[in-house]
C-alpha cells in the first residue's frame, strides 16, 4: 500500500485547511493511500514532518497551506535522498508556486489535482544554505515588505508588498551591487534585484513571464538607479510583462548568482527576510516532482 502524509496549517488564509482533510482523506483511499495527518502549530513544523516522511519513504506528501507552509514543506524534502511526490493545496492569500504551476487557486478544484497523475519537475533554487521556489530580492522592496501589517495582506494580498514596495522605492536611494553569473559580472548602483524561478511571483503573473519551473536557470532583473518618472515605465512594465526590455533593466540567465555589495543589505526570500549579503544562489535542476492537473 502506497503512503501519503497531509501536511495541514490550520492557521493559513482564511483558516480552512482542516475542512479539506476528509474529503483529500476519501480521494486517497481510492487511490489505495494510507493517510497520515500531521497538523502544524508553529514554524519549521512542517519542515521536520516532511523530513520524516522522506526518512520514512512515503510515496506523496500534500501540503495544505500558504507559500509559508509550502516553503517549509519543501526545505524539509530538498536534501533528502528520497523525495516524495508532491501535491498542493494552495490555501494562503497568495499561492505563488500554486500560480506557476497552474494548480487551481480554489481549494475545491485543486483537491481535484489529486486524482490526476500528472507529474511535472521543478526547479529548486538553493540561497546561501536554504531553499526557495519563487523569488529572491535584494534592495529596498526586499526590506519593504516586513513592514507590511497582516491586516493589509489580507486585505490587499499580494498587492499590499506592491504598495508598500513602491513607497519604499521612491523613498529610497539605490544599492550599489556586484552581481555575478555564469556570463559574467555587472557592478553598478541598483534599486532593486530581483531572481526569479517562476513566472509567478509576488503575486504577479507577468514580473518574470520568461521563467519557465523546470528550465534550469534563474532569471535575474536588475533595476539601475533610476529617476521617479523612469521607475514610473518601469512599474508599467511590470504589470505589463516586459520588464526584461526596459532600457534601464539588465536582464539575464544564470545557473548561479552571487550578490556583493559594500553596503550592509538585507534580502527577501519567497516573501521571507532572507540573510543579509553577501549571498549566493544556485538552481538544482528539476530537483522535486509535483502533481499537476
Ligand atoms: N497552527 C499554527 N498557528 C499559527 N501559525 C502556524 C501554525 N502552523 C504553522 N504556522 C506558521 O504559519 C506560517 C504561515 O503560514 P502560511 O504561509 O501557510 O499561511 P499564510 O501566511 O496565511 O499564507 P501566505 O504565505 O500565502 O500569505 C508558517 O510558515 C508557519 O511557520
Amino acid at each position: 500500500m502506497k503512503r501519503a502524509m497531509l501536511i495541514v496549517n490550520p492557521s493559513s488564509g482564511k483558516e480552512e485547511a482542516l475542512d479539506y482533510v476528509e474529503k483529500i482523506e476519501k480521494i486517497l483511499a481510492e487511490k489505495s493511500y494510507q493517510v497520515k495527518v500531521a497538523q502544524t502549530e508553529k514554524e519549521l513544523d512542517a519542515t521536520k514532518y516532511c523530513q520524516s516522511a522522506c526518512k520514512d519513504e512515503f510515496d506523496l506528501v500534500v501540503s495544505m497551506g500558504g507559500d509559508g507552509t509550502l516553503n517549509e514543506t519543501i526545505n524539509g524534502m530538498v536534501d533528502q535522498e528520497h523525495r516524495p511526490l508532491l501535491a498542493i493545496i494552495p490555501l494562503g492569500t497568495v499561492n505563488d508556486f500554486a500560480r506557476a504551476l497552474n494548480i487551481p487557486l480554489e481549494p475545491e478544484e485543486a483537491v481535484e489535482t489529486l486524482y490526476s497523475d500528472q507529474i511535472k519537475d521543478v526547479d529548486i533554487g538553493r540561497f546561501n544554505d536554504r531553499y526557495f521556489v519563487n523569488i529572491f530580492a535584494v534592495g529596498a522592496v526586499a526590506e519593504a515588505t516586513y513592514e507590511v501589517t497582516p491586516d493589509q495582506k489580507t486585505k490587499f494580498g499580494s498587492f499590499a508588498y506592491v504598495m508598500e514596495g513602491f513607497k519604499t522605492l521612491t523613498a529610497h536611494r539605490s544599492y550599489p551591487l556586484r552581481i555575478e553569473h555564469d556570463n559574467g559580472v555587472w557592478e553598478g548602483d541598483s534599486f532593486l534585484f530581483l531572481a526569479a524561478l517562476t513566472n509567478s511571483t509576488a503575486g504577479f503573473e507577468k514580473l518574470s513571464p520568461e521563467a519557465e519551473v523546470n528550465d534550469g536557470v534563474l532569471h535575474g532583473y536588475i533595476i539601475k538607479q533610476v529617476n521617479l518618472v523612469r521607475m514610473a515605465t518601469i512599474i508599467t512594465s511590470i504589470l505589463r510583462g516586459n520588464l526584461r526590455d526596459e532600457a534601464d533593466v539588465e536582464y539575464f540567465t544564470s545557473s548561479k548568482i552571487k550578490v556583493t555589495s559594500k553596503e550592509e543589505l538585507m534580502t527577501n526570500v519567497d516573501g521571507e527576510e532572507g540573510d543579509s549579503l553577501p549571498v549566493t544562489a544556485e538552481v538544482l535542476p528539476s530537483h522535486i516532482q509535483v502533481l499537476v492537473p
